[in-house]
């Protein structure tokens, strides 16, 4: 494999304007010197994400942050895939809880797209396989264009009715493998000993940082 580039102690932009996901970020890089500021807080456009791999569309907000921020930005794309439903929502997956707020204007409604899983695994029959994993490609970009990528993933079970109000996004209908409790039921820190995003953060230490 090619040679990982350092990060250095200092600024860092978390490329990514998912507030669950920049607090676990944020908790993953506390040991670090780094000092990470949100693509959010800087006023940062959310580029749209045209990718069609995970891979793609992480690079695409890193670099969009790297180049809007001139420093070094880490974006994290991520996922739900289920086993039955052969991967989806995959990629898509924020896009399944795209929304119409109550508000009128559009938003993200997680409730709603957790149901739209589980319609379709309950179409396919009462003793459908019901495994699944949360996929995570984390990317980092410098203003350079140097830039590089680490994948993580946990494999579980999905449940129904949805459990627990910790995390975000889909936690509440993903218990991982070897687990009573749904990632909405865990401490937060248990989430993070094991996560999809903690998996692809541990492989980023290993490159970037020892
Ligand atoms: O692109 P950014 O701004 O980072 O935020 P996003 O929410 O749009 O993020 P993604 O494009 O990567 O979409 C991935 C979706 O997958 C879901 N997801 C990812 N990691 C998750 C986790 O740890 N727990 C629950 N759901 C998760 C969550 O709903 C995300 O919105
Ligand atoms: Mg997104």
């Amino acid at each position: 494999m090619a040679d990982h580039r350092k990060l250095e102690p200092g600024k860092l932009v978390i490329a990514s304007h998912n507030q669950g996901k920049v607090r676990e970020i944020r908790a993953l890089l506390a040991p670090f010197g780094i000092e990470p500021v949100s693509a959010g807080e800087l006023d940062l456009p959310e580029p749209e994400e045209t990718g069609t791999t995970f891979a793609e569309n992480a690079l695409l907000k890193a670099r969009a942050s790297a180049e809007g921020a001139n420093c070094v930005a880490l974006a994290d794309d991520s996922g739900l895939c289920v086993a039955a439903l052969d991967g989806a929502p995959g990629v898509y997956t924020a896009d399944w809880a795209e929304a119409d707020s109550y508000e009128g204007g559009p938003g993200r409604d997680w409730y709603m797209a957790m149901g739209k899983v589980e319609g379709k695994l309950s179409e396919l029959g009462p003793n459908t396989d019901r495994s699944a994993y949360f996929t995570c490609t984390l990317a980092l970009a410098w203003p350079d264009g140097h830039s590089e990528l680490f994948e993580g993933r946990i494999q579980g079970n999905l449940v129904w009715p949805p459990r627990g109000t910790l995390g975000f996004g889909y936690d509440p209908v993903f218990q991982p493998i070897g687990f009573e409790q749904t990632f909405a039921e865990l401490d937060p820190q248990q989430k993070h000993d094991m996560s999809h995003r903690a998996d692809a953060f541990e492989k980023l230490v290993k490159a970037c940082f020892d």
